[in-house]
């Protein structure tokens, strides 16, 4: 049984291209759900002027082909969301905003409960922050709190300058910071994996693992985002957030219990142990890429609103190292990309061979009976995770053969599973932090992948070095193949 979450939602940035796709389907999917019901409202900014029944068609026309489980749901849910136009530079239109806020939470008897989600280029996130307690826009009686959308910031000190600014009106308690992978059903799963079963959790450490992999794959290049896009890259569009994010749920230890603040502790402790590189090991480490055009489609460099001499990386390849006692040793590979092969989000963890490989020919020296164990989570867009094994191959004689122990989640699991927004919209009503990242995971971050960047920024790529549809440039094969391995997830394999 659903239980009604209270509260008046100011959304900023009400009818941006983020608004419109995905979070008034994530807060109808709630209202579908009862987790929002009667006492809610949502009060919708940008500079714009609409009436509110025009933004409650804009609203309905977003929700449009999310089916209604009863007839006029989507009609009676449009009808909780109000709009004032509002420039949030100007620090005069806030008295609107509060006025209607107000009156808004007497209406739907909301209880002072505020939750303010900045769904805006990032610039403004800081003057909005700083306006909303100046201009007295937080409540006294619920609670208040900020959902921040990414990037946060661009390296460490613009981020930390952005905390600071964040800090003078809400408490790290209070702030909310999307990474909407840890939205992701199956990125959930890993603590669940790891921490639910004796069998994965006992091997989980540099004695059995040999190395980790993990692949944020697409096949789109940069779309209508070019102009974002060229002026961040791959390595702070998708490196510093979500692959450390990941990466710091397969690293951490165990926490005490499964509370945000205990599951945040494990993370930053995990973070705290990544081996921030030098100039000359993030050169030898890392691997940037660019694609070029093929496959029927144009270069990253010949797209609208990208510099025709762009330096930009649309792929990223690494090896990151732990220096703690669990994963000494273990490299954690990682990529990601645009106009990759497929879309595909996966995480294989390699295990080790045995010592002796007692099936092997010993007349034959280059005789590899015995593949490598690998657990891969099977991210999106399957769902679900297999286990290669080694197995006798049926019949006279004796070889062996890999095989697969798997679970796909189920159509209707995947249709019961609610889509990142949903949750985090959720989890933020509900005040859970799990599923956010902390300040702190922030900065470990930045931290380190601000050397990459000031290495990039100073040396000029040879750029464009892969093919759309491709896996990326050679060098990512052979940043693994330097350490004598091979991603799992290769072309025509
Ligand atoms: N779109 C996406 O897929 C994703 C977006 N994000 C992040 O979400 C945030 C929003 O992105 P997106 O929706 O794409 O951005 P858009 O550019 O589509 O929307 C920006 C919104 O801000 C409003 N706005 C701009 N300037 C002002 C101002 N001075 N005062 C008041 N309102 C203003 C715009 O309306 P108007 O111009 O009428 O004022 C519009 O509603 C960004 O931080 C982005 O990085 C993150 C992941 C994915
Ligand atoms: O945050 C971002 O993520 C998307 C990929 O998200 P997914 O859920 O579709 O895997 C990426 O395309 C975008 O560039 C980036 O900003």
């Amino acid at each position: 049984m659903a239980t009604e979450n209270k509260a008046v939602i100011t959304l900023f940035g009400a009818t941006g291209d983020l608004a419109k796709r995905k979070l008034y389907t994530a807060l109808f999917k709630l209202y579908q759900k009862g987790y929002l019901a009667e006492h809610f409202a949502l009060l919708g900014t940008s500079r714009h002027d609409y009436t509110d029944e025009e933004f409650q068609e804009l609203v309905r026309n977003s929700i449009k082909d999310v089916e209604e489980s009863r007839d006029g749901e989507a009609a009676d849910f449009s009808k909780h969301f109000f709009y004032k136009a509002h420039d949030v530079t100007k620090p005069e239109h806030y008295t609107i905003l509060k006025e209607r806020i107000e009156e808004l939470d007497k209406q739907f008897g909301t209880e002072g409960n505020r939750l303010f989600y900045m769904s805006m280029a990032p610039q403004f996130f800081g003057t909005i922050a700083m306006n909303l307690k100046k201009q007295g826009l937080l409540s006294d009686d619920g609670f208040n709190r900020l959902v921040i959308e990414k990037p946060f910031g661009r390296d460490f000190d613009s981020a930390k300058k952005l905390n600071d600014a964040l800090s003078q009106t809400f408490d790290e308690n209070q702030i909310f910071r999307i990474d909407h992978y840890l939205g992701k059903e199956m990125v959930q799963n890993i603590q669940a994996l790891r921490f639910g079963n004796t069998i994965i959790e006992s091997l989980w450490n540099n004695r059995y693992i040999d190395n980790i992999q993990v692949t944020l794959s697409e096949k789109l290049g940069v779309e209508e985002r070019a102009g974002y896009y060229d002026q961040s890259g791959a390595l702070r569009d998708m490196v510093q957030n979500h692959i450390m994010q990941i990466v710091a749920q397969l690293a951490m230890e165990q926490p005490v219990s499964f509370t945000d603040t205990d599951v945040r502790v494990e993370k930053i402790k995990a973070l705290r142990s990544l081996r921030v590189y030098t100039p000359s090991e993030a050169a030898a480490n890392f691997v940037r890429g660019q694609y070029d055009a093929g496959d029927g489609t144009e270069a990253y460099r010949s797209a609208d609103g990208v510099d025709p001499e762009s330096g930009t990386e649309t792929f990223v390849a690494a090896k990151l190292l732990f220096d703690n006692y669990r994963w000494s040793g273990v490299p954690f590979y990682v990529r990601t990309g645009k106009k990759l092969a497929d879309k595909f989000t996966r995480i294989d963890v390699v295990f080790k061979k045995p010592l002796i490989d007692i099936f092997a020919d010993p007349r034959n020296e280059s005789d590899q009976s015995l593949n490598s164990n690998v657990l891969t989570i099977f991210v999106e867009p399957k769902s679900g995770f297999a286990m290669q094994l080694n197995a006798k191959r049926a019949g006279q004689g004796f070889t062996t053969q890999p095989v697969d122990l798997k679970y796909l989640q189920s159509d209707s699991d995947k249709k019961e599973s609610p889509e990142p927004y949903e949750r985090l919209f959720h989890d933020a009503l509900e005040g859970n932090h799990t599923n956010f990242a902390s300040w702190a995971e922030i900065a470990y971050a930045w931290k380190f992948v601000d050397v990459i960047r000031k290495l990039w920024d100073i040396e000029k790529p040879q750029f464009p070095n892969y093919t759309p549809g491709s896996m990326g440039p050679a060098a990512s094969d052979e940043l693994l193949a330097r350490d004598g391995r091979k991603w799992v997830y290769r072309l025509n394999h």
